[in-house]
């Protein structure tokens, strides 16, 4: 199983289509159109920043599942950083310690499942750096009204604190092999970049293999 990692608006979705399509296997998203609470917590996220972690932390482990059966599968994003995602909005008071507590004895569960798999952990963890203007671009780009940031909304400073918190992030992960894709570099949108790119994921990948061999 391969799982992409990054930013709001990095390019994972991108990404994951791309690997899938590559490596002939399935694609898993967050679909973020039948997200009944993603827009409610961008409007309130005192009031639905708790009910959204459960939400993703529910939809990740029901993927996680359908995916580890084949091999190669790729997520659109890892269940590693819904906890990332989970802290900040703590540090925010959008999420009380108690539910905080709950949130993680949920998630120790969840793993403790996980780990009776045959797979404990995805066979490659791809994070996509970008800046922070770049990721404001894409998200500009995109276009969807309730993740575009205002001076009243506060919306930047908490890209700003998840962007801060992903470096770290991705240099504790230690659960399995890890890739990180200088995300401004490329546009895999035009052939030869995307081939540079998938070169790097491939060579990951057997590197993988000759270790288990
Ligand atoms: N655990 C989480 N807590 C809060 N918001 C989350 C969490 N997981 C995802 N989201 C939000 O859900 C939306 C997901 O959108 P989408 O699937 O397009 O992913 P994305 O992170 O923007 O990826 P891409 O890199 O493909 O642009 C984003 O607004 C993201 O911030």
């Amino acid at each position: 199983m391969i799982v992409m990692a990054g930013m709001i608006g990095a390019g994972k979705t991108t990404y994951t289509t791309k690997i899938a399509k590559e490596l002939h296997t399935q694609p898993f998203y967050e679909a973020v159109d039948e997200n009944p609470i993603l827009n409610k917590y961008y409007n309130n996220p005192e009031k639905y920043g708790f009910a959204l972690q459960i939400y993703f932390l529910n939809k990740r482990f029901k993927s996680i599942k359908e995916a580890f059966f084949d091999q190669n599968n790729v997520l659109d994003r890892s269940i590693y950083e819904d906890a990332l995602f989970t802290k900040i909005n703590v540090e925010n008071g959008n999420i009380s310690i108690e539910e905080y507590q709950l949130y993680l004895e949920l998630l120790d569960n969840m793993m403790e499942e996980l780990a009776t798999l045959p797979k404990k952990a995805p066979d490659l963890m791809i994070y996509l750096d970008a800046s922070f203007d770049h990721i404001l671009t894409n998200i500009q780009k995109r276009g969807r009204t309730f993740e575009q940031p205002t001076k009243e909304n506060g919306l930047l400073t908490y890209y700003q604190q998840l962007h801060t918190a992903y470096g770290d992030w991705f240099e504790q992960y230690d659960h399995g092999p890890k890739l990180k894709i200088d995300a401004n570099r490329y546009d895999v949108t035009k052939e030869k970049d995307w081939q540079n790119v998938f070169d790097q994921i491939q060579t990951k990948l057997n590197r993988k293999e000759m270790t288990i061999g």
